[in-house]
């Protein structure tokens, strides 16, 4: 089959010049790993738009082969400022203002091979899930805004390349991030939380397979080339699954501690169990295990269903010996202020139902799971006053 596709990728014309890559002699590596395709071609003078085009072409010419999620296209450039700009709504780079750039992210550059701490970060918490869609992003949103309201700054790095929903979350899907002088990303800010969204630089349309070579080197780049400084927490909500993709990211990133997101479904819990081993095998402590949607309180009858199941995520904790930090019921308000762009936790009319007693009881785990002996002197912000990097 690898001749076949070979002669297929060979036709695959770059629509700058309308050769094909065969002329061009672009294609450096085409080759089997197991049921995936990698291939990986030159793309010097080609644009990320043409790019995205490519990427069109080769999904057509290979579509009856084999399944397009399993198709990895990377690319090389000698011109490494050839990268994503920041898009507006309309998919265009936003026009320069003096003193500061588009912010932009390189692609295919690969990963850094050394953990070095991100400059200015107190600690940061990479937050998984097995499974996609049990409310990871809804959890680590309003885990920050939770930490923040105890004091600590917050970060998030929103490195869900599938479904990238902080901009959503947060109300800020038209932003354009900027680099400063130095060439560092500028954070976005909204409720006192700083982040950096996969979702500024890529359209919501884009198909997975253009963001396979961004996969290396994008949390690395997130973690480094953003300016930081001054957070106590830096908190990172991976893409779901357990697979290489969340392997690489995460392997080469210095991170302190890692939260598994699950719901009490037999699927999910599964899944979530071998985000743990990930996070094990990585030698990267789990701080526990939180089981998102547990129930459903019945707000004409006052009953508790177990939608998904009950008592799952205890039993798994048990078996897995590591620490269950709670349980976040579903509640509609949640599921709206996150549409809405008003997550729940920065909602203060919110306060003392069971999602706000929830999210301030995982907090103080987290808390506690990093600072088992608070002082006054190192209570709320600790680490930034131990950096003296609060300002
Ligand atoms: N406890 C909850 N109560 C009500 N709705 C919730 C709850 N948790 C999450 N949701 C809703 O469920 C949906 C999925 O949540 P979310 O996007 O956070 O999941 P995810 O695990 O990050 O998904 P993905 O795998 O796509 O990244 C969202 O619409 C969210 O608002």
């Amino acid at each position: 089959m690898i001749d076949q596709i070979k002669a297929r990728l060979n036709q695959i014309k770059n629509p700058a010049t309308g050769a094909t890559f065969e002329a061009e002699n672009r294609w450096q590596h085409i080759a089997m790993d197991g049921d995936k395709l990698v291939a990986q071609y030159n793309r010097d003078g080609i644009s990320p738009a043409e790019k995205r085009v490519i990427e069109g072409e080769i999904q057509k010419a290979l579509g009856d082969l084999m399944v397009v999620d399993n198709i990895m296209v990377k690319t090389t450039s000698s011109q490494s400022q050839d990268v994503f700009k920041a898009l507006d709504k309309q998919g265009e780079a936003p026009t320069k203002a003096p003193e500061t750039q588009p912010a932009q992210i390189k692609a295919g550059h690969g990963t850094i091979d050394k953990k070095k701490p991100v400059p200015g970060v107190g600690k940061i918490i990479a937050i998984g899930s097995g499974k996609g869609g049990v409310g990871k992003s809804t959890f680590t949103s309003n885990l920050a805004l939770s930490l923040a309201k105890k004091g600590h700054k917050v970060g998030i790095i929103d490195a869900d390349i599938y479904g990238p929903s902080l901009p959503m979350i947060f109300g800020k899907r038209d932003e354009k991030p900027r680099s400063n002088s130095e060439k560092k990303i500028i954070p976005v800010e909204a409720f006192g939380i700083k982040f950096m969204s996969f979702g500024f630089f890529i359209n919501e349309n884009d198909p997975v397979i253009w963001r396979g070579p961004m996969l290396g080197g994008v949390l690395n780049q997130f973690l480094f080339d953003v300016d930081w400084s001054g957070l106590d927490y830096l908190l990172i909500d991976l893409p779901p699954g357990t697979g290489d993709i969340q392997l690489s990211m995460i392997q080469n990133a210095h991170v302190d501690a890692a939260i598994v997101i699950s719901t009490p479904q037999d699927i999910a819990l599964l899944d979530a169990k071998k985000g743990v081993e990930m996070f094990k095998k990585l030698n990267l402590p789990v701080i526990g295990m939180v089981e998102n949607m547990s129930s459903f309180i019945c707000s004409s009858c006052g009953t508790e269903h177990h939608i998904f199941g009950e008592g799952g995520v205890a039993k798994a904790v048990e078996q897995l010996q590591i620490d269950f930090l709670g349980q976040v019921p579903l509640e509609i308000e949640l599921r709206t202020g996150s549409d809405h762009g008003l997550p729940y936790m920065s909602q203060d009319q919110f306060q003392g139902r069971p999602v706000w007693t929830s999210f301030m009881n995982v907090t103080e785990k987290v808390e506690h799971f990093f600072n088992p002996n608070p002082t006054p002197a190192n209570k709320g912000g600790f680490f930034s006053k131990i950096l003296g990097l609060n300002k």
